[in-house]
């Protein structure tokens, strides 16, 4: 059974390679780390899966379907961290994160009990009533992280989410993500981390290098 499905996908801009033809398939429940140097494609794979970024030529499949990030079923079932996400100056951690959790079916009270939840489970709890702006870069990144975590997905699309994080902490989000994928959640992973991806991953999809 596959999930997710690449069949000589590519992307060019101008001429220019971002992507060079990739073919893969995912099962229901893999973790898949997607490797390779700098410039390699991965961020321009993860956003075609996405459904933010249109292919030059090929096909990518996501449950059977071209990805369309305005299709409510499509949304409902992956999330994906590609860079920051859009915030809000007013809003406090908390409350972004029950404001997503409320988004996607919880009551106000679960959603702040889902909150909570969450900022223990990234080990920011004690950040709760800062502003986005009043973050280091490392909790920036912990905080986007539980911001992507908190709603429900069957697949987790993640860009190098070890980014500016300390030892500490990617040890931390290494248990989070084996976890997530114990409990049935297919990862798609761009990772620059060997530790990481061995600690997360089953399988891996090295992209070639620099094609641009
Ligand atoms: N909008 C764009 N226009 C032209 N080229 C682009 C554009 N976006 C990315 N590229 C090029 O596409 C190639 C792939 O970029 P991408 O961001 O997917 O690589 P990556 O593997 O994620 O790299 P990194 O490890 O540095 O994050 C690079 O050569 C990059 O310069």
């Amino acid at each position: 059974m596959t999930i997710v499905e690449a069949r000589d996908a590519h992307v060019a801009i101008d001429k220019v390679s971002l992507l060079a033809p990739t073919s893969f398939s995912v099962a229901p429940g893999d973790a898949l780390a997607v490797t390779g140097s700098n410039g390699s494609g991965k961020t321009t794979l993860l956003r075609v899966l996405a459904g933010k970024q249109q292919l030059t030529g090929g096909s990518v499949t996501i449950a059977g379907e071209a990805p369309n990030e305005k299709d409510a079923e499509f949304r409902a079932r992956l999330a994906a961290l590609l860079g920051l996400p859009p915030l809000s100056r007013s809003l406090t951690l908390h409350e972004h994160l029950a404001l997503v959790a409320a988004s996607w079916g919880d009551s106000v009270e679960l959603a702040r009990e889902a909150a909570s939840d969450a900022l223990r489970q990234f080990g920011i709890q004690r950040l709760q009533r800062r502003f986005v702006h009043e973050l280091s870069s490392g909790q920036t990144q912990m905080f986007a992280l539980a911001l992507t975590l908190i709603r429900p997905s069957e697949i987790l699309l993640l860009d190098e989410p070890e980014q500016r994080l300390d030892a500490e902490r990617r040890e931390l989000l290494a248990d989070v993500l084996a976890a997530r994928v114990a409990s049935g959640t297919t990862l798609i992973m761009a990772s620059h981390s060997a530790e990481l991806v061995g600690r997360v991953c089953d399988r891996e999809l090295a992209l070639a290098e620099d094609v641009a």
